[in-house]
């Protein structure tokens, strides 16, 4: 276990700043990144694309564990393109309908179980930085720095409207409150590896905190942490 990669994971709910920080983390560090719930999200697409519906646990399964998704990093443009069956979805998997289709299908055990491997796969070394909801307590539990980020649901539902006006994407901001809260309501009360702090994460609130000190206070503990 001693030579395995080590691991960052950053959990919370949506639009706490998971992303954005994870991204900021893995390339002040030089580290591999992972975005879970990309995984989830193209789950999802697919889903819609062949038409199962979030009951449908056998398909999903079997769409989870044959998943033909891959991330492949811009250096140029510094984002990362996600092609699902060859199709380019970067854009696709960002919509507020696909966030709420991952978040029905992520409930679902073996769904979770399928993608484990896949998730695992991606530590690395020098080292990884795992973005989620159950990266701290289920993917990498062993992981010696862990996070959880959480923010107010009305400055989550307007950072969210923000990013989508911006991308151009369709938003309404009651709506948006309203599709957070019940994504959170689903995300903490499922079963299957719900949304909860890891035993022993750094608790961060950013509602009143800009990305820099955000970042600042999470490199810190990292430093303490980690030693990187
Ligand atoms: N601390 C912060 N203060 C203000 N805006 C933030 C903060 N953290 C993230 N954001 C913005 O909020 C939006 C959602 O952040 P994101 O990282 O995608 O959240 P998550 O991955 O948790 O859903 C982005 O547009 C991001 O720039
Ligand atoms: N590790 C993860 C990551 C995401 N999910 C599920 C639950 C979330 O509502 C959806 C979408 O996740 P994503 O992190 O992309 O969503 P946000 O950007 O935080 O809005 O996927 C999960 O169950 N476990």
């Amino acid at each position: 276990m001693s030579d395995q990669a080590p691991v960052i994971t950053i959990d919370g709910p949506s639009g706490s700043g998971k992303g954005t920080i994870s991204r900021l983390l893995a390339e002040k560090l030089g580290w591999h990144l992972l975005d879970s719930g990309a995984i989830y999200r193209v789950l999802a697409v697919a889903s819609l694309h062949h038409n199962f519906g979030p009951q449908d646990e056998e398909s999903l399964v079997a769409l989870a564990t044959d998943l033909d998704v891959k991330f492949i990093a811009n250096e140029e443009s510094g984002l990362t393109h996600v092609v699902l069956e060859g199709e380019d979805v970067t854009m696709a998997i960002r919509t507020q309908e696909v966030a709420n289709q991952a978040s029905k299908v992520a409930a679902l055990p073996r769904v979770r179980e399928a993608l484990l491997r896949r998730q695992r796969a991606f530590r690395e070394l020098p080292g990884l930085v795992a973005d989620g909801r159950d990266m701290g307590t289920v993917v990498f539990k062993d992981a010696k720095a862990k996070i959880f980020l959480t923010a107010s649901a009305e400055e989550r539902a307007r950072r969210r409207f923000n990013q989508l006006q911006e991308k151009g994407l369709d938003a309404n901001m009651q709506a948006l409150v309203t599709e957070i809260r019940e994504r959170d309501e689903r995300d903490t009360n499922r079963s299957a590896a719900p949304l909860k702090p890891a035993e022993g994460s750094l608790m961060l609130d950013s509602t009143s905190m800009p990305i820099e000190a955000v970042l600042d206070t999470v490199l810190q503990y990292a430093h303490t942490q980690l030693s990187v």
